[in-house]
């Protein structure tokens, strides 16, 4: 009970303490009794109207809430009466807790009784009263914690609506904080920009006062520079003029070069055209090289009649002076026979006069007189003969003088013609130089652009006295229109198969080495442009390579690719010394015989000294360099100078081969054999330099085992044959499939024309096809191999060029040995 008094005390503390604080307001030194009021019997008096009012609480005299009557009725109802009746001060309480129940005496245990009960009483009364006080303490602690909690709805909506309020908050602070971030961001770029514009804004004004002070130095200058403009603008002026030509002239190189270019783009076309339009102006120029020489032989003719006609003239001019002195001298003549006669006719009167002369004197001078007369009667006749003829003479004489007019009047039409003529001439062959160069340039043009082995294949004719029986029959066929026209080539067998092929060029048997020739001296001249040029022979046995690539050197009609080729280079060679070009040419010359390279320009007597090169062990080694040259160590490199000289080493290697033959019992057509001219020029005007190789190779014949037969050494050699010409096929057959190992390694043909297969080079094949039937088979698998290296394309082919000084360290390669034979 207590306990439960103390709890509501605690409870209501704040609100007794409030009441306190009232007092103290109020006035403290007032008796608590006029503030508040007792009833008689010193219980609180309870309000009419208001369920509680402040009240002193019994237990610690302080004032408390007093529960009105009716909540106190209705907390407990049974002590209703009592609480009306009693109501006890907090002194009364204190004054009822100190009692003791003492009894009148010791023993007085009824008086003990009565107070006990008395004091019980007064107890119940007291406990009644804090029950009710507790009531309405709990009334109003309910009310509170109603309160309280309608509060804490209150507080944890507007909790609630905080926390919303605060995510929201938060939610728009962190996007404030994003966005301060970002703004910070910019602020800092800015910042940054603004340092680096002031950096540059410093720099600026750094530059503009180095300007100015660069202005006003160039202000000094810009006046000394005026005066040097006005000179120069009368350059200007005239370099504008240039430049106005210049851009002309550029236009038309432009002109020129988009047409070089739409030209390349129909190159093929233009060539043909090209080379219709050359037979056109060969013909023209035939034409007119006729005309000239007739106008040339009418001219001479004219000239000699001319001739002639002065001679007859100055002969009668002559004829002329003679009868003039005879005239004068009849004339003279006739004055002094004349003046005789008239000398004599005077004697004659003078006798007459003086008659003393004699008759006989007179009839002698009479008769004188008549012979004189007669004498001069014949002069005058005489004279009038001459007259005539000097007319007749002189006649001639202007009619000759006509003539020669007129003579001279033709003579000089025929110059004039001639000169036309030669103008024309002299024209037709600069267009036909240019019409070359623009050929030449399109025919690298398409080379470059075709960027593949080019092949062309050759049938040779029948051989009466060869190995084709008399019998046989040509199995080749030609298409004699349309697109393959030249180009085609068909293989019909017995029971009429046709296999058909088609190369860049097919030459029937009726070609000649001179048609060859001309169709790849453009090739050939290549390489003195600065490019490596291969041409090679692939066929089987007695297919005509060595007639093709040698032929008989000696023999006009019959000389092959190298003996045209080279007389070519070295005319061509002197004719580019004009322009200022200097060549140096090597030639070196090998056979590859079962795997083993030869050196066929070693002197016969260091040969037979040193041995055989196979039989001696010496090895060549083939080496590439950097820049694609090919060395074989150990080689001989012969300068040369003339085809007279190149020709003897051709002697001189045939005579090798012939040794090894001899020595080693084989055929000389069951090797490869390699001729290389290796060109270096330099132009020492512009210093150009150009450096071009020219490997011209007849390869050994391939054939079936089967059909040759062979046994011993002569298998195991067609087998090395074949086993190098089956390499050479598989390095076609990489490049062709475009494959990452070529295997060039794998024969000492193959490593050696390395980088003729191999992508920077020109390189040409010949497949030369026997066209009787036996050996129709042979010569389909040479033509399908041929139809591989057609379809192989192995890059663009490159010039070696540079500038003297660029390649000054650049030594030649291999090592010259100079000819001491
Ligand atoms: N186009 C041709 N015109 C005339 N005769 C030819 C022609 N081609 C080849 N011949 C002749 O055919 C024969 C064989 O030719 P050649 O020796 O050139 O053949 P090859 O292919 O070099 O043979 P091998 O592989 O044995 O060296 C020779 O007598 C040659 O003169």
């Amino acid at each position: 009970m207590m306990k439960r008094g103390s709890t509501l005390q605690q409870r209501t503390g704040r609100d007794t303490r409030s009441s306190k604080q009232q007092k103290e307001n109020e006035g403290l030194g007032q008796p608590p009794e006029k503030k508040t009021k007792f009833n008689s019997s010193g219980a609180c008096p309870i309000a009419s109207t208001d369920q509680s009012r402040d009240v002193l609480c019994p237990s610690n005299g302080q004032t408390e809430t007093c529960v009105s009557q009716q909540a106190v009725s209705e907390q407990a109802p049974n002590l209703k009466a009592e609480v009306d009746d009693v109501k006890m001060t907090k002194e009364q309480v204190e004054a009822l807790l100190n009692t003791k129940i003492l009894g009148k005496s010791k023993f007085d245990l009824k008086g003990k009784n009565e107070q006990m009960m008395d004091y019980i009483k007064q107890l119940r009364v007291c406990i009644r009263q804090f029950l009710q006080v507790e009531q309405a303490y709990i009334t109003q602690l309910q009310d509170l914690e109603n309160r309280f909690q309608e509060e804490k709805h209150r507080w944890e909506a507007s909790d609630a609506a905080k926390n919303d309020e605060n995510a929201q908050l938060s939610k728009d602070l962190s996007g404030y904080r994003d966005r301060c971030a970002t703004l910070e961001r910019e602020l800092a770029d800015a910042e940054e920009q603004k340092r680096a514009l002031h950096i540059t804004h410093e720099e600026d004004l750094n530059a503009l006062e180095a300007s100015r002070s660069t202005c006003l130095k160039l202000s000094s200058e810009v006046e000394k520079l005026k005066l040097d403009i006005k000179a120069t603008e009368d350059k200007v002026r005239s370099l504008q003029d240039i430049n106005k030509r210049l851009s002309e002239y550029n236009t038309s190189l432009q002109d020129y070069n988009s047409k070089l270019q739409n030209d390349a783009s129909s190159a093929a076309q233009e060539n043909s055209k090209t080379q219709q339009e050359k037979i056109a102006i060969l013909e023209t120029l035939s034409t007119i090289r006729g005309s000239a020489a007739a106008l040339q032989a009418q001219l001479d003719s004219a000239k000699l009649s001319a001739e002639e006609d002065c001679k007859q003239k100055t002969a009668l001019l002559n004829e002329l002076e003679r009868l003039r002195a005879e005239l004068q001298q009849c004339n003279d003549e006739k004055q002094q026979y004349q003046s005789q006669i008239q000398s004599l006719k005077d004697e004659n009167s003078r006798f007459r006069e003086f008659t003393g002369r004699s008759a006989s004197e007179l009839e002698c001078v009479t008769n004188k007189a008549v012979a004189l007369e007669e004498s001069h009667h014949i002069q005058a006749e005489q004279i009038k003969l001459l007259t005539n003829q000097l007319d007749a003479a002189t006649m001639k004489v202007q009619a000759l003088e006509c003539s020669m007019e007129l003579q001279k009047k033709t003579e000089l039409d025929y110059a004039e013609k001639v000169t036309e003529l030669q103008q024309k001439l002299s024209e037709a062959e600069q267009r036909l130089n240019e019409g070359e160069v623009i050929r030449r340039k399109l025919h690298n043009t398409i080379q470059e652009l075709k960027g593949n082995i080019r092949v062309f294949c050759r049938v040779r004719p029948l051989l009466v006295d060869g190995e084709d029986t008399e019998q046989s029959q040509s199995v080749v066929q030609y298409p004699q229109f349309g697109e393959l026209f030249g180009r085609g080539i068909d293989l019909v067998q017995a029971d009429g198969q046709k296999y058909t092929f088609s190369f860049d060029k097919v030459f029937g048997p009726e070609t000649t080495q001179e048609n060859i020739f001309e169709e790849i001296s453009q090739l050939v001249q290549s390489a003195l442009d600065g490019y490596k040029v291969c041409i090679f022979a692939y066929g089987q046995t007695g297919s005509g390579k060595t007639y093709t690539m040698l032929g008989q050197p000696d023999q006009q009609a019959h000389k092959g690719l190298i003996p045209r080729s080279l007389e070519q280079i070295f005319k061509s060679s002197q004719a580019l010394q004009n322009q200022g070009w200097r060549f140096t040419m090597q030639a070196s010359m090998l056979e590859i015989y079962n795997e083993t390279i030869r050196d066929l320009l070693i002197p016969p007597k260091a040969d037979l000294q040193k041995g055989d090169a196979a039989s001696t062990g010496k090895q060549h080694n083939i080496k590439h360099d950097n820049l694609g040259h090919t060395q074989v160590s150990e080689l001989t490199l012969v300068e040369v100078t003339s085809w007279k000289e190149v020709s003897g080493l051709l002697r001189q290697a045939a005579q090798s081969r012939s040794v090894g033959k001899t020595a080693m019992n084989e055929q000389s057509s069951r090797s490869h054999c390699v001729f290389t001219l290796r060109i270096s020029g330099v132009n020492e005007s512009t210093e150009q330099q150009v450096h071009g190789v020219l490997n011209l190779v007849d390869l050994a014949g391939s054939e079936r085992l089967s059909r040759s037969g062979a046994t011993g050494d002569r298998l195991k050699e067609t087998q090395a044959i074949n086993k190098s010409l089956s390499c050479l096929g598989d390095v076609i057959l990489a490049i062709a499939n475009k494959e990452q190992h070529v295997p060039y390694r794998n024969s000492k043909l193959t490593y050696l024309l390395q980088p003729c297969l191999g992508g920077d080079s020109k390189t040409l094949m010949f497949v030369n096809i026997a066209p009787d039937s036996k050996s129709l088979h042979e010569s389909l698998c040479s033509l399908r191999f041929a139809a591989k290296v057609n379809a192989c394309e192995i890059g663009v082919a490159r010039r070696t060029t540079s500038s003297r000084a660029a390649s000054a360290s650049v030594s030649a390669a291999g090592d010259v040995v100079p000819r001491t034979h």
